[in-house]
């Protein structure tokens, strides 16, 4: 069993770097609600961390904050690469390079893939028009590179509503790469996908890591987290429960942590 030792271990070990993000005593309330209560969290370079607990833990909330669609609390700091950044906003999350891929009903499903890929983001031809060829091109060379797609059966020009959802996964996450992403958040990715599904992007999650990367995952399924995640947060009430180093706790502990964080609310 993992211990706050352990995650000081860990941090310690890390430490080393400094955090893609971190954010140190963030509270957030809403009227009443205190969905985040003086929380720190921290995701290192080339980092995959988990973010597990209950219905109502503030996992959304703590993204949401990272997202920049919540502000903390007065009191509660965050930092991108160390450096505090007061005016956190959507707008500001993005331009730093902070990314999030939702469950697969993000995509436009009535559009080609090379158009979902460049959502937002359209490369223009000298005279302003968009550069379709250009987008095409691209798009079948990402998608032969970071998604493995060989077939000719999956092109550039079908459109999303052909594709799997592990390989609609596949088209988020690596559109998020591709515009150069630092930190993906990735929220609940495999809701309501097949076994094989889930594989293919739980696979794609693994190579967020590979590119060098960071991600935070947030899933209610601790079997699909545990696999591919370096550390874990679990909340609870808006609090951080625990810190684990994967390496450092089985499933099994873990689970049985989350039971008893669940039962009696006990902090590590
Ligand atoms: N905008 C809001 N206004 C009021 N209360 C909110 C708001 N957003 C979240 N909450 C409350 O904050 C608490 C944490 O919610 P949050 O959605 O962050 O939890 P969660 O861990 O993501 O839950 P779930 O797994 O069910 O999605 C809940 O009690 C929720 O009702």
């Amino acid at each position: 069993m993992a211990d706050t030792a352990t995650a000081t271990a860990t941090a310690t070990k890390a430490e080393a770097k400094t955090p893609v993000i971190e954010l140190k005593n963030v509270t957030k309330t809403f009227g009443e609600v205190r969905s985040l209560s003086d929380v720190n969290f921290a995701v290192y370079p080339g980092e995959i961390v988990g973010l597990l607990g209950d219905n109502g833990a503030g996992k959304s909330t703590l993204v949401k904050t990272i997202m920049g669609f919540h502000s903390p609390d007065p009191g509660g700091e965050i930092y991108f690469h160390g450096e505090r950044i007061h005016e956190w906003s959507v707008a500001r999350a993005r331009s730093l390079g902070i990314e999030t891929v939702y469950q697969e009903r993000a995509l436009c499903e009535k559009q080609p893939i090379w158009r979902n890929m460049f959502m937002g983001r359209e490369p223009r031809t000298k005279w302003g028009l968009l550069d379709v060829k250009r987008m095409r091109e691209e798009c079948s060379r990402l998608m032969s590179d970071h998604m493995g797609f060989t077939s000719a059966a999956v092109h550039p020009d079908n459109v999303v509503t052909t594709m799997s959802g592990g390989e609609k996964q596949g088209v988020a996450i690596t559109r998020a790469l591709h515009f150069d992403a630092e930190l993906v958040i990735l929220d609940e990715p495999t809701m309501g996908l097949s076994l094989t599904e889930t594989k293919k992007t739980l696979d794609f999650v693994s190579s967020i890591k590979k590119a060098g990367k960071s991600a935070v995952f947030i899933d209610h399924n601790i079997f699909h987290v545990y696999p591919v995640v370096d550390r874990l947060y679990v909340l609870d009430r808006g609090r951080v429960a625990g810190v684990y180093n994967k390496s450092q706790i089985s499933m099994d502990d873990l689970i049985d942590r989350l039971y008893r964080v669940a039962r009696t609310g006990e902090l590590e």
